[in-house]
């Protein structure tokens, strides 16, 4: 059993990726998702060229639910839905919580560690309020699976990432699978994880890092990735007309 240190990212005496199920031994992991948009732009024209619709979409996966505490469902990912399927026109965000987001916040021992009583099921309604306010679809996952994780990011159809790695922060596979994505992909994390003498490979790969800002760390990063979907007028050189 890890400590929340070793979740961390700090230095482990085996490597990371020994202690992860292969794909297909795992049918199951905690899953938080939630799947909304709002009225209103995300600050502007929406990079498909259409405009933001209304809908609310939420969860459809009630068959394969093993225990629902508010939006956090346990479930087989296997039969998710794909989640932006009648969302054409809005901006897509993907939330992907990694290892011990599940349980943050659980135990004093979380608690005092990260100096937090935030759960998932807060994550995940601070997440649904944020792309509510900026008018984008959102799909909030997490997963302890790293070949999930992987799998998740590989496979989305959304427009930007924002992950936070958490345990899976210094995983090469992580990295290489983030740097071969092209859409914008932003790091996030609760707490300031430099602070504590943690690192994370993860950051290299990302277009860039917000940390510390507690769960605004999630909205600034969702911010971000909607921002970073729009040309700059500062870009250089400008965008070919
Ligand atoms: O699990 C976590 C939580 C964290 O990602 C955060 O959100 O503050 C910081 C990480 O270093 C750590 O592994």
């Amino acid at each position: 059993m890890p400590t929340l240190a070793q979740d961390e990212g700090r230095p482990r005496n085996k490597t990371a990726s020994s202690t992860s199920p292969r794909f297909g031994e795992r049918t199951q992991c905690m899953a938080a998702r939630s799947a909304s948009s709002a009225g209103g732009s995300a600050g502007g024209r929406s990079p498909r060229g259409t405009s933001p619709s209304n809908t609310i979409e939420t969860s459809a996966c009630t068959s394969t639910m093993k225990s629902y505490v508010g939006p956090v469902l346990l479930r087989k990912l296997s039969w998710r839905p794909a989640p932006f399927a009648s969302m054409a026109g809005t901006v897509r965000l993907l939330v992907l919580n990694g290892k011990g987001l599940d349980t943050r916040g659980s135990t004093e021992e979380s608690r005092t560690y990260f100096r937090s009583s935030a759960q998932l099921s807060d994550y995940d309604a601070h997440i649904r309020a944020t792309a509510s306010e900026l008018g984008v679809a959102v799909e909030h996952l997490q997963t302890n699976d790293l070949d999930e994780c992987i799998r998740l990011l590989s496979g989305t159809d959304a427009d930007a990432i924002v992950i936070n790695p958490a345990g899976f922060g210094k995983e090469p596979a992580l990295v290489e699978c983030i740097a071969a994505l092209r859409k914008p992909v932003f790091e996030v994390h609760y707490g300031n994880f430099f602070a504590k003498g943690a690192t994370s490979l993860v950051t290299a790969a990302c277009n860039g890092l917000i940390c510390g800002a507690k769960l605004s760390s999630y909205s600034a990063g969702m911010r971000a990735a909607v921002e970073a979907l729009k040309p700059s007028p500062f870009d250089h050189p400008p965008p070919e007309k």
